[in-house]
């Protein structure tokens, strides 16, 4: 099953184009509009080297050209060739005059990046397999043009090479961060198999089509239900429970030190839960479905999307850095802003209770995503 599988990826989606207007080559970030970068890149354990053109700098997040090459496919998977990579490729002229080569644009850490060659790093190349260098100019037009009206999303790593069989991902965002607790959402990849997901979101459209009560709390509007597991059917519960308890395992395995600081203690597995109203659910967003920023108010809240990330467009959560807004501030949170985490189906997206977020709104198809928020607790706690 998903949890036995050794976790050897991980994965960090972009921010949202229009959260990176910081000026192309402002004084805090290193990188200038054109100027050449590597970073890596990791869908589903593969790890990619890719050379990268910038497109637009800020401080936090930058905005880059890939070669297409490197493009995740409609099925969420690696683009194996252009044509799969279809939809999300854009045509581009090159420095050399008369020829063009195909780049995909994601949104990236601007800590992943690095100026120091990779091995093996990817190339850009023209149809007919030259390498080719993209024209500055036509790329910036063609993300402002083209591209600009959505942001795509780049799986980044920015460990050393070495580093790259970690178990989980960090997400970091907000000037200081640290593990888990502040500012930091962790990534746990193929936490849940295809089939798991495919058995949750199965249910979730039958209890959907039942007619089941179904909680909207945070609904942005109209398409969006929250379906909670207890009244989907058995086979839904019984995995349930078995990924409650694989999360227990995994955090008391993998993170000891962090159990003890969050939740007292090293060793979990016997503990309780004690989830939010409604929780675990299958969240179902249709067109126009979406939660506004909140706060989910419980110790430990682990998000898992169901769907393949082809199945929809918009979707995935969003964060804000913590400590700028009371509690009840949600209405002043700059919409525009945040990091979007977008990873593909399965992985474990987690956080804590007090970091704000929000369920992007869903453009087409529909996404699936299981949520839960909980504290633990134990009969023989003081
Ligand atoms: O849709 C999302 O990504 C966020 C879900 C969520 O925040 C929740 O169910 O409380
Ligand atoms: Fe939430």
């Amino acid at each position: 099953m998903g949890g036995d599988v050794p976790l050897d990826s991980a994965q960090v989606g972009g921010g949202t184009s229009s959260g990176l207007e910081a000026a192309p080559g402002s004084s805090s970030s290193p990188f200038q509009a054109g100027a050449l970068v590597y970073c890596q890149v990791l869908l589903r354990g593969v790890v990619r080297a890719v050379k990268a053109m910038v497109v637009e700098s800020g401080p936090a997040r930058t905005v880059l050209a890939c070669p297409a090459a490197v493009g995740i496919a409609s099925s969420g998977e690696w683009a194996a060739s252009l044509e799969a990579c279809r939809g999300t490729s854009f045509e581009c002229s090159c420095a050399e005059a008369g020829k063009s080569c195909a780049v995909v644009f994601y949104d990236v850490n601007t800590a992943a990046l690095s100026f120091i060659a990779l091995p093996g790093a990817t190339d850009f190349k023209t149809a007919d397999d030259e390498l080719a260098l993209p024209a500055t100019d036509s790329l910036v037009d063609l993300f402002h043009g083209e591209a600009g009206g959505d942001f795509l999303i780049m799986q980044t790593d920015h460990r050393d090479v070495g580093e790259a069989n970690q178990l989980y991902h960090e997400v970091t965002f907000g000037d200081k961060h640290d593990l888990f607790v502040w500012n930091s959402v962790l990534l746990l990849p193929d936490f849940l198999t295809q089939d798991e997901c495919s058995v949750l979101i199965e249910a979730g459209d039958r209890s959907a089509h039942s007619g089941t009560r179904a909680s909207t709390e945070f609904a942005t509007q109209e398409g969006m239900s929250r379906l909670p597991v207890r009244f989907l059917d058995l086979e839904a519960q019984l995995l349930t429970t078995s990924i409650e308890k694989r999360l227990k395992r995994i955090l008391e395995e993998q993170f000891p030190e962090l159990c003890e600081n969050i939740f007292g203690r090293r060793h979990i597995k016997d503990m309780n839960f004690s989830f939010w109203p409604g929780e675990p659910a299958v969240n179902r967003y249709m067109v126009g479905g979406g939660l506004n920023p909140h706060t989910d108010k419980r110790t430990f809240t682990i998000n898992v999307p169901l769907s393949e990330l082809g199945a929809f467009s918009g979707g995935g959560t969003v964060f804000w850095p913590q400590g700028q807004l009371g509690p009840q501030e949600h209405s002043k949170i700059d919409k525009q802003g945040g990091v979007l985490v977008r990873p593909c189906q399965g992985t474990a997206v987690l956080f804590n209770g007090s970091v704000t977020h929000a369920g992007r709104i869903v453009t087409s198809g529909i996404r699936h995503l299981f949520s839960a928020s909980f504290n633990l607790w134990s009969l023989d706690e003081d």
